[in-house]
């Protein structure tokens, strides 16, 4: 069986549709939805990132605040540039590029950011909120994961979910969100990490209906792994060596798409499958995020 492509890109374009024309009634009403982007350092990754996602601001009519600082940058300094967007009325929304250099404290900055401009949903009283079940921002990569399941008619009710990777950005959210009492969500999650013994996650990922990969490393899901018919979201973006491309790498997931497309009933691609959600998300919170601003 070939598999279904789950494909970010074209959800992405379709939600991106959506929230410009929420972005035109917004600015009908006198507000223009506004996102302060903090870039510290020169990780070109980092960089790239930063600048696909002002391009999809500007696209939808949303205009962004970019503030690139020096890797020299103290801690304070940083802290003062999050404590004057968290007072500029003309941002809704703050996104601070991680990682950030190593001798600034990172649950400090996302703990200064105010919870009602949080659009990554990374602070702790928005991760508090979610857990609860509260409405709040929801962290944009496990966000853009639950919208390609049900864009794409994946039932998640009783289906036995594995994550693989347990970090605070992807795999403790995701799975959280889809053991909710919500839809998509009511699933049985098992999440499995860098300390499953090899032969568990082998148990596990076989019996599992719908696979989530965000290990960080190339090649952590093999169709030897699955079961007939299972779905696999890859969230991994690895960069490998490639002369032959323009940008002299290409990218990889962290599931081995070859082999598992022949066994899948749906896969996401690398690229063009969660990456793209991820960024729309973002999108998504900054406009929710000027909306919540009408009813104050
Ligand atoms: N505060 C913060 N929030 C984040 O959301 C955040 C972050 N820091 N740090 C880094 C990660 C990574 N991330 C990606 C976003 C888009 C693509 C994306 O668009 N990927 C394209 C390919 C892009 C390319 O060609 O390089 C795709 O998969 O099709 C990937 C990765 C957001 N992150």
């Amino acid at each position: 069986m070939a598999a279904e492509l789950m494909d970010g890109k074209l959800l992405a374009q379709e939600m991106k549709e959506e929230l410009k024309a929420q972005v035109e009634e917004l600015k009908s009403k006198g507000i223009t939805p506004g996102l302060g982007v903090i870039l510290v350092g020169d990780n070109p990754a980092s960089k790239s990132y930063v600048t696909s996602k002002e391009k999809a601001c500007e696209r939808i009519g949303i205009f962004s605040d970019d503030t690139r600082l020096p890797d020299t940058i103290t801690e304070e300094e940083l802290l003062s540039h999050v404590d004057r967007m968290n007072r500029d009325d003309k941002i809704h929304g703050i996104l601070v590029q991680l990682p950030l250099p190593k001798h600034i404290d990172e649950d400090k900055i996302i703990n200064a950011i105010s919870p009602d401009k949080d659009v990554d949903g990374f602070h702790p009283v928005s991760v508090g909120r979610m857990v609860l079940g509260q409405e709040t921002f929801l962290p944009c990569t496990p966000h853009g994961c639950l919208k390609l399941l049900e864009r794409y008619d994946v039932e998640t009710e009783g289906a036995e979910v594995v994550v693989i990777g347990r970090s605070n950005i992807v795999g403790k959210p995701v799975a959280n969100l889809l053991m909710r009492k919500d839809k998509p969500g009511n699933s049985t999650v098992t999440v499995c990490h860098t300390r499953t013994k090899k032969e568990d996650l082998l148990t596990h990922t076989k019996k599992a209906d719908i696979i989530i990969v965000a290990s960080g490393f190339p090649n952590t899901l093999t169709a030897d792994m699955v079961k007939d018919g299972v779905v696999v979201i890859d969230v991994g973006i690895n960069r490998v060596e490639d002369a032959s491309r323009e940008r002299g790498y290409r990218l990889i997931g962290d599931a081995d798409f070859d082999s598992l497309k022949e066994k899948c009933s749906k896969i996401t691609p690398v690229p063009g499958g969660v990456g793209p959600m991820t960024i729309t998300m973002l999108l998504f919170n900054t406009v929710q995020s000027a909306r919540n601003r009408l009813s104050k």
